[in-house]
């Protein structure tokens, strides 16, 4: 049912910023919306939220263009009827911009490239880009942010929270102060916490003086803290239209979005045995040099610190994805060199190593292939060979994890570039969990997943805890390592200046990355 909101705007005498109505999207089989309403209001934090595959970047498609909508549809925009499919400069005249996952920078180019691309302004007659100009440009409207960064520098060497504010400047460039509407569309999601407070700052301050801002965000946690009202989806349908933020949290959010309550985690139970399963000597990578590790039978072992500060490219070394400059793994007494040349990653399969990358849909999606063979890649020439598809236990290892991370569709045979990338993920992290490695290395593993698939993400990785995996997680997310984490090791300038162990908690894994005095303090210290 629908839950359509017949709501005015708050000020009678302004129309919605944004108001959509009787929006509906079909692909062949699937109804991806259906007679969507949502309703904007000015200088409003509006959230939407809902499970992965719901439809919500489907809705976004529309907005921007990408998609046009089932007919009888209708977009306004401050009581403007735009024309569907929207086209792009009528979406930039009404003052619609949208900020994809990750931010959409471009590293190598500088701050007032980015901010500029896709705007610049070519000279009449010379047809020359100015290209002091497209500096002044960008450095106004980071000035008006209140964030004048160094126009000159490149993107790729700025902290989390300078990126968000360059993202932030490209879409607002376009709107006189206090007009337009900015889609936040999973931008956040690799934000650590700090940037995160930063960069809801900065959008609180555009909503003060009257931008409108939609929120798409798997973290209801921010969903509850920062908007003014929320729009919950549930398979392509509107189940609650803007209720206001107050009268929500996580929990009635999450009963919302999945259609029913979701069991708390029990306590984590530690299975860590004697025996090592890995250890490393001698490594050097990145910033690291001379790291010794060791990851024992039944252990989850954290990895975290600020971006840049190494653990990531550990944890990429450990499993061959990155080439070290010096080291040695040992797995279960098989010796692998870590400074080899990269292409030989096999190598580590065979030796029980698996890897779950953070940029899981560029490393790892066969797009064309079906779910069920995504799904089982790793175990097919080990059970049989390609000839063998189709085979009794590639039906049933499918059908057992899409029951088990919930994977929608649930049809084995769909290609797997028709579903929502949330439901791509959970595929690439069930390939890899249904594999029992000795090894798993999952770098991010909660990310752009929904609240219930992050739950069955956390038990399955738990459960291959028990089964005596050894587990290596990096990861700026400071809850998702207090549920799993037997112990964390928190990097800083390339040094392990912390061992969190015992039960690790939030706050103590916040603490340690963000604690400057924890330069001083030395390797080994129990938290
Ligand atoms: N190009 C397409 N062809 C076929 N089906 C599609 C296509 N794009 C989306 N779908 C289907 O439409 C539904 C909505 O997908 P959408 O990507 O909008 O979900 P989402 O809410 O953004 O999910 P996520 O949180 O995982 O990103 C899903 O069932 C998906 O499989």
């Amino acid at each position: 049912m629908n839950a359509v909101s017949q709501a005015r705007p708050p000020d009678p005498a302004r129309p919605w910023r944004l108001e959509v109505a009787g929006l509906s999207k079909t692909f062949g089989p699937t109804r991806a919306l259906s007679d969507v309403h949502l309703q904007v209001a000015h200088g409003e934090l509006h959230g939407l939220v809902g499970q992965n595959g719901c439809g919500k970047s489907t809705l976004v498609k529309i907005l921007t263009g990408g998609y046009s909508p089932d007919p009888g549809a209708s977009v306004t925009v401050d009581g403007l009827r735009l024309d569907l499919p929207i086209r792009p400069l009528q979406q930039r005249a009404a003052g619609v911009s949208v900020v994809h996952q990750n931010l959409g920078l471009v590293d190598d180019l500088t701050v007032w490239e980015n901010v500029r691309l896709g705007h610049y302004r070519a000279g009449r007659l010379s047809r020359r880009i100015n290209r002091r100009a497209e500096q002044q440009a960008a450095e106004r409207v980071l000035a008006r942010l209140g964030r004048p960064l160094e126009a000159g520098q490149k993107v790729g060497s700025l902290p989390a929270q300078d990126r968000a504010v360059v993202a932030i400047a490209r879409a607002v460039q376009d709107h006189p102060p206090g007009s337009g509407l900015i889609i936040f569309d999973e931008s956040t999601r690799a934000l650590g916490r700090s940037a995160r407070a930063r960069f809801f700052q900065t959008v609180r301050s555009l909503v003060e003086e009257g931008t409108s801002v939609l929120l798409i965000s798997h973290q209801l946690e921010e969903i509850v803290e920062v908007t003014d009202r929320v729009t919950v989806l549930r398979d392509g349908a509107v189940i609650e239209a803007g209720l206001s933020t107050r009268e929500v949290n996580e929990a009635s959010l999450t009963r919302m979005m999945l259609g029913r309550h979701l069991v708390t985690h029990s306590r984590r139970e530690s299975h860590v045995q004697d025996q090592p399963v890995a250890s490393v000597r001698d490594l050097v990578v990145a910033a690291v040099t001379g790291l010794d590790l060791e990851v024992r039978r039944g252990e989850v072992l954290g990895m975290t610190g600020l971006i840049g500060s190494g653990f990531v490219e550990v944890a990429e070394a450990l499993t061959g994805a990155r080439t070290a400059r010096a080291g040695t793994l040992s797995v279960q007494g098989r010796d692998l060199a870590l400074d080899r040349r990269r292409g030989s990653t096999k190598e580590f399969v065979r030796a029980g190593v698996a890897f779950v990358p953070e940029r899981r849909l560029e490393a790892g999606v066969a797009g064309e292939l079906t779910v069920s063979d995504n799904l089982t890649l790793p175990r097919v020439s080990r059970r049989g060979g390609r000839l063998r598809i189709g085979a009794a236990w590639q039906a049933e290892e499918t059908a057992a994890m899409i029951a088990k991370l919930d994977i929608r569709p649930p049809d084995p045979y769909a290609p797997i570039h028709t579903l929502s990338g949330g439901n791509q993920q959970k595929v690439l992290l069930a390939k890899w969990l249904a594999d029992a490695p000795h090894l798993l290395v999952l770098h991010e593993p909660t990310q752009a997943v929904d609240v219930g698939a992050r739950h069955d993400i956390i038990e399955a990785i738990r459960a291959a805890a028990r089964d005596g995996c050894a587990v290596v997680i990096a990861s700026i997310d400071p809850t998702d390592l207090a549920v799993l984490c037997d112990r964390v090791l928190v990097f800083r300038d390339g040094q392990v200046t912390r061992e969190l162990s015992g039960d690790p908690e939030t706050d103590a894994i916040v603490r340690a990355v963000f604690d400057d005095d924890t330069r001083s303090q030395r390797r080994g210290q129990v938290d």
